[in-house]
């Protein structure tokens, strides 16, 4: 995938720490510095507790660093902004609207005109595969179906990054399987910027391109590796993960990292 030079998410020497009552936590990131590009698909692994969800707060303007910056573009993070979208592993849908209307909800916000809210929303709903529920209420919906709606909420703003927090490790097995070929099949025709956190490796190995690990035995740091299964997995119908030891040893490198 092209990159562009200019980061499109930067992090400066940044220090998250939380000050418990007695104040003497320690940083749970500390001085780091990361770029995320265009079009890449980032994930994040690591141990329960390693600072993944901070990270993901950070970066969409949910925290504030205890010191250090972020940028988005050129422009320092203050808080959250509609140019980045976040998918939480709860979907937070409005129960009292429908499919069509929880999705037209940000546009409508934004004034937009109802004929582009319109057809941006019948887009999505083909997309994510949802078309014959748009006037569902999300209580007459599935997991699986509330995730999609869900991730087409996030991405009718046209965010240029969207933030997933572990949004499938609510659901089932076989549901799950679906939702990350639907996220492949999204991100590969839109090549939208996505970072992802997730406590599945093999999800890890087979959506993103780069796989950013909280490795068990320097808390506060990261490693990071790239991988070119997401696109094997596209390219190749007969591709099994199962039978590729590159990708088993690569599993194990990771699981060794975090385990
Ligand atoms: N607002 C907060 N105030 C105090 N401590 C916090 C706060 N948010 C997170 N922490 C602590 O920071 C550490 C990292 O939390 P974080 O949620 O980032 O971990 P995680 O890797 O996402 O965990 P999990 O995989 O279990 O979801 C934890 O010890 C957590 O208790």
């Amino acid at each position: 995938m092209p990159q562009k030079k200019e980061p499109l998410i930067q992090l400066k020497n940044v220090t998250q720490q939380f000050f418990s009552a007695e104040n003497h936590s320690l940083p749970i990131i500390k001085d780091l510095d990361l770029s995320l590009y265009d079009g890449e698909f980032v994930s994040v692994v690591g141990p329960s507790g390693c600072g993944k969800s901070t990270l993901l707060n950070l970066i969409a303007g949910f925290l504030t660093p205890t010191s250090g910056q972020l940028f988005m573009r050129d422009q320092i993070i203050i808080g959250p902004d509609k140019s980045r979208g976040v998918v939480f592993q709860s979907p937070t849908l409005y129960p009292w609207l429908s499919v069509e209307q929880n999705i037209a909800y940000g546009p409508k916000r934004q004034k937009l005109p109802s004929e582009e809210i319109k057809q941006k929303v019948t887009t999505l709903i083909e997309q994510v595969g949802l078309i014959e529920s748009e006037t569902k209420y999300p209580f007459e919906l599935s997991g699986g179906m509330k995730q999609r709606v869900s991730i087409a909420r996030a991405m009718v703003n046209e965010p240029e990054l969207l933030l997933m927090d572990e949004p499938f490790s609510a659901l089932d097995a076989i549901t799950r399987r679906n939702m990350q070929a639907l996220l492949r099949g999204l991100w590969q025709k839109s090549h939208q910027s996505i970072f992802m956190i997730t406590h599945d490796i093999e999800e890890a190995l087979t959506l993103s391109t780069r796989v950013l690990v909280f490795p068990k035995n320097n808390p506060g740091e990261l490693k990071e590796y790239t991988f070119d299964y997401t696109q094997k997995i596209t390219q190749d119908s007969h591709y099994e993960t199962e039978m590729d030891e590159a990708f088993q040893h690569d599993k194990l490198l990771l699981l060794n990292d975090i385990m």
